[in-house]
C-alpha cells in the first residue's frame, strides 16, 4: 500500500510534542521549526505584499510571533496584532524574539496578507465577538488568508465550526494533519493544506488521510474468474442493481452477474442475468446487497438468503432499512457497509462523538468495515483502524452515486481480498472520478470516468 499521511488528535499532538521535545528547549525548537517553516512558505506566497499576523495568547500565537520575526528577517513588511498578552512561557519567549510593536486586534490596519495565529489545537470554546469581529474584518480586507496549524474556529478533533469563522486560502499544518483539516464543515475553511515538518515523532498508525491506491495486482495469466466474480442481488429497482453491476465491471471485476428475478434475462450486455437461487454462490467472490433491493417481504427474503450464504459482501441502501437497529446481523460476515448519514442512523441509532468516533464504534458493533459516505467519507475497521477521504467533490451527491460506489468497492474487494484496503481504494476511485467530472454529472457518467 502507498504511504499515507497520519492524522493526529490534539491530545496525541501534545503527547508527541512531549515525547519529541524532552523539556523546554526541545519545545522551543519545535515552535521555531513551526513558525520559521510557515514563514518560508508564506514569504513566497506574499510575493512582496504586506503581512499582518494576528497572534493569540497560547502556543499558536507563539508560532505567529516566530513567523513574524522570520518574515522580517526575510525582508517582508510584517506587522503583528495580538488578542491578549502571551499566556504561555513559549509564547512569551516568541514575543520577545519578535520584539517589534504589537497592536490590539481591533486597532491594527488590515494588510493584503493575513496570518491567523490566534488559536490552533487549543481552541476550547466558541469565539466571542471581541475575536470574531476583528478577525472577519481583517480577513475580508485581505487578498490572501493563511492559517497556522488550523483556522481559528475549526475544532481540531472533529472539524466542527465553532463560529462563522473566515475561510482561509492555505493552512500550514504543523507536524501531522488533524481531523479538523479533513472533516466537514471545518475542512471547507482550511483551503490548501501544506504540512510543515517540525521533526515530530510519528503518531501510532490508527488514523490516516486516504491516498491514491496502487492498482490491484492482476497476474498476466489471470482468468476472468481470477479477477473476481461479483454478484448483485437485484430487487424492486433493477436500475440501481444495473449501475452497481456496471461499476463492478468498470472497477475491474472479471465477471459480473445480476442475481435477478426468475426469468429476467436483462438487456443483451456483458452482464450475465441468473436467478439468484440458481447461482453457484461458492464460485462468487463478493455479493452486493441493497442497491434497489426494496423494503417489502420479498426484499427481506432475498436479504435473508444472501446473508445465509456467508460470502464476502458489500451492503448498501435498502439493507439498512431491512435490518434497522440490528447491526449485529452483519457480525459474522466479511463485509463492507456503505451507508450515508441517514442509513447509518437507521442501522446504528445515535452514536456520540466525532464522525471518526462514530464510525469506529459502528465498525465494532457490526464487526465489519463501515464506510460513512459524504464529502468527508470516514472508513473504519473493527479495532480502530480508520481513514478519512477528502478526495471528493460535492457534485457526487446525485442519485445513483452510492450504487456506483458499491460496485467499485465490490470489484476492489473481489480483487484485493482485504475489506478495509478495498473500501479505501474504492472510495478514492469514486472521489477521483467525481473530481474529474463536470457539474452536469449524473451517476452513469462516473462509469466512463473510472
Ligand atoms: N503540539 C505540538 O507538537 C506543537 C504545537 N505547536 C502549536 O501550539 C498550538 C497549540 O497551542 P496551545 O495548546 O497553547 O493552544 P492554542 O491553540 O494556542 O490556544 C490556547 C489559548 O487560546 C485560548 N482560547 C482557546 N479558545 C479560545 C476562545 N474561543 N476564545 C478565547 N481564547 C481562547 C486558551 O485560553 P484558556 O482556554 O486557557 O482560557 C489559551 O490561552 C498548536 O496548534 C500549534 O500551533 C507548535 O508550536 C509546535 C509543536
Ligand atoms: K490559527
Amino acid at each position: 500500500m502507498t504511504s499515507r499521511d497520519p492524522v493526529a488528535t490534539a491530545e496525541q499532538m501534545r503527547r508527541l510534542e512531549d515525547r519529541t521535545a524532552n523539556g523546554g528547549e526541545g519545545l522551543w525548537r519545535l515552535m521555531k521549526a513551526a513558525g520559521e517553516g510557515a514563514a518560508r512558505h508564506a514569504a513566497i506566497r506574499a510575493a512582496g505584499r504586506g503581512v499582518l499576523v494576528l497572534a493569540g495568547p497560547g502556543n499558536n500565537g507563539g508560532d505567529g510571533y516566530v513567523m513574524a520575526s522570520a518574515l522580517k528577517r526575510f525582508g517582508v513588511n510584517v506587522a503583528v496584532a495580538a488578542l491578549a498578552s502571551p499566556g504561555t512561557d513559549l509564547c512569551k519567549r516568541a514575543a520577545e524574539l519578535w520584539g517589534g510593536p504589537v497592536q490590539p486586534l481591533d486597532q491594527a490596519k488590515s494588510r493584503p496578507v493575513l496570518v491567523d495565529a490566534l488559536f490552533g489545537t487549543g481552541l476550547s470554546r466558541t469565539l466571542g465577538a471581541d475575536v470574531l469581529k476583528p478577525l472577519l474584518t481583517h480577513a475580508e480586507a485581505a487578498e490572501l488568508v493563511l492559517a497556522l496549524d488550523l483556522p481559528s474556529g475549526v475544532g481540531s478533533d472533529d472539524g466542527t465550526l465553532l463560529p462563522d469563522a473566515p475561510r482561509c486560502d492555505e493552512t500550514y499544518a504543523f507536524g501531522w494533519l488533524k481531523p479538523g483539516h479533513l472533516l466537514q464543515p471545518g475542512a471547507d475553511h482550511v483551503g490548501r493544506i501544506t504540512r510543515v515538518d517540525i521533526g515530530l515523532a510519528p503518531p501510532s498508525p490508527e488514523l490516516f488521510r486516504n491516498q491514491a491506491p496502487e492498482k490491484a495486482a492482476v497476474a498476466p495469466t489471470a482468468h476472468k474468474y481470477d479477477r473476481g466474480h461479483v454478484v448483485v442481488a437485484a430487487g424492486a429497482m433493477p436500475g440501481a442493481a444495473f449501475l452497481s453491476a456496471r461499476a463492478a465491471q468498470r472497477g475491474g471485476a472479471g465477471f459480473v452477474t445480476i442475481g435477478a428475478e426468475n426469468g429476467d434475462q436483462g438487456p443483451p450486455t456483458s452482464i450475465v442475468y441468473r436467478a439468484l437461487h440458481d447461482l453457484d454462490l461458492d464460485r462468487v467472490d463478493v455479493i452486493i446487497a441493497g442497491p434497489g433491493l426494496g423494503r417489502d417481504d420479498h426484499a427481506a427474503e432475498i436479504a435473508a438468503f444472501v446473508l445465509e450464504q456467508q460470502r464476502a459482501m458489500v451492503i448498501d441502501g435498502d439493507m439498512f432499512s431491512l435490518f434497522a437497529g440490528e447491526p449485529k446481523r452483519f457480525r459474522d460476515l466479511d463485509a463492507i457497509l456503505t451507508p450515508h448519514e441517514g442509513e447509518f442512523g437507521r442501522l446504528f441509532g445515535e452514536l456520540n462523538g466525532s464522525k471518526i468516533d462514530r464510525v469506529r464504534r459502528a465498525a465494532d458493533l457490526c464487526g465489519s468495515v463501515v464506510v460513512l459516505k459524504g464529502r468527508d467519507t470516514v472508513i473504519a475497521a473493527p479495532g480502530g483502524r480508520a481513514i478519512i477521504n477528502d478526495h471528493a467533490h460535492p457534485r457526487l451527491a446525485v442519485a445513483g452515486s452510492g450504487d456506483v460506489l458499491a460496485g467499485i468497492v465490490a470489484a476492489e474487494f473481489a480483487m484485493r481480498g482485504d475489506a478495509f484496503v478495498a473500501a479505501c481504494a474504492g472510495v478514492w476511485r469514486q472521489g477521483d472520478a467525481g473530481l474529474r467530472a463536470t457539474d452536469s454529472l449524473i451517476a452513469e457518467d462516473l462509469l466512463d470516468l473510472l
